[in-house]
Parts: C-alpha cells; structure tokens; sequence
C-alpha cells in the first residue's frame, strides 16, 4: 500500500465568533494556512503511479484560486471558517481526484493543524 500527499498553501481571512481567544480573533483578521490532501492505493504496473501528481496538481490548482486571498466566511459551503469545516469543504472539492485518505489543514503561525479522514461510516 503507498500513500501520497500534495501540499499546496493559501493566504485568507475570517472572522471567528465562538471562540474563546478574544476580540482579535472574533475580528476580521488574516492566516497563511497550508493543506495536505491524501492518497493511498496501489501503483498502476504500466504508468507506476498511484495518481499521476500532474492530475492532483490541476485539480489542486484550482481550489487554491478557490480560497487564496479570500474571505472565508463569505465562501457559504465552508459554515463557520474553522479548521474543521475548511478540512472538510477541501475534501469535498478533492474526493473525485482518487482514494483519498485524509486531508489536513495547518495554521503554523498558531502552531494548529487539523486532520480530516473522511465523513463518518
Ligand atoms: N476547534 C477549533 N478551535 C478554534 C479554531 C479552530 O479552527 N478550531 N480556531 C481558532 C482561531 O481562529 C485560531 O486559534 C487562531 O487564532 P487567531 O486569533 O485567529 O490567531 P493568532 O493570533 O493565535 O495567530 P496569528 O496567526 O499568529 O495571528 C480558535 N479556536
Ligand atoms: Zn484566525
């Protein structure tokens, strides 16, 4: 079994009105965030890949032009912006690119990630 993963980073903004940390967060303010999305199978025996990178990166690309220098709460699927829904509102988008496994959000700056495996069975 392999697993790979591609990451790709955005910048956005939110405002988040739950939460405990104070007026600053519950402010419009802005995070670099970087998302992980993966994949695990079998490699094909005649292209040698589990999925062609190529075709993750477009289909990638296109989500990050999605969310980058965004507004989140005004990106209605995504609900309260939280690492939780972001992690789900990509997986998603990214479900129909193949196996994927688990997808993570990671908001270095606050040293807070979060990891998605997927709606409950
Ligand atoms: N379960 C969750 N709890 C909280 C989340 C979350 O996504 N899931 N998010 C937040 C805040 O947005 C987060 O902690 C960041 O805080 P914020 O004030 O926005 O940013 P910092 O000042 O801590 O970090 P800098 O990027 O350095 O400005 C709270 N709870
Ligand atoms: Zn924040």
């Amino acid at each position: 079994m392999w697993e790979l993963t591609k990451s790709f980073r955005f910048e956005a903004a939110h405002a988040l009105s739950y939460t405990t940390l104070g007026e600053a967060s519950q402010e419009i303010h802005g995070h670099s965030f970087r998302a992980e999305v993966t994949i695990r199978g079998e490699p094909d025996p005649v292209t040698g890949m589990v999925v062609d990178f190529g075709l993750l990166d477009r289909g990638l690309e296109d989500l990050r032009k999605t969310l980058d220098h965004k507004f989140l709460n005004k990106i209605e699927a995504i609900g309260i912006p939280t690492l939780e829904n972001l992690s789900r509102f990509i997986w998603d988008r990214v479900a129909d690119k193949g196996p994927v496994v688990r997808v993570g959000v990671f908001r270095d700056s606050c040293n807070e990630s979060c990891v998605y495996f997927g709606p409950k069975k």
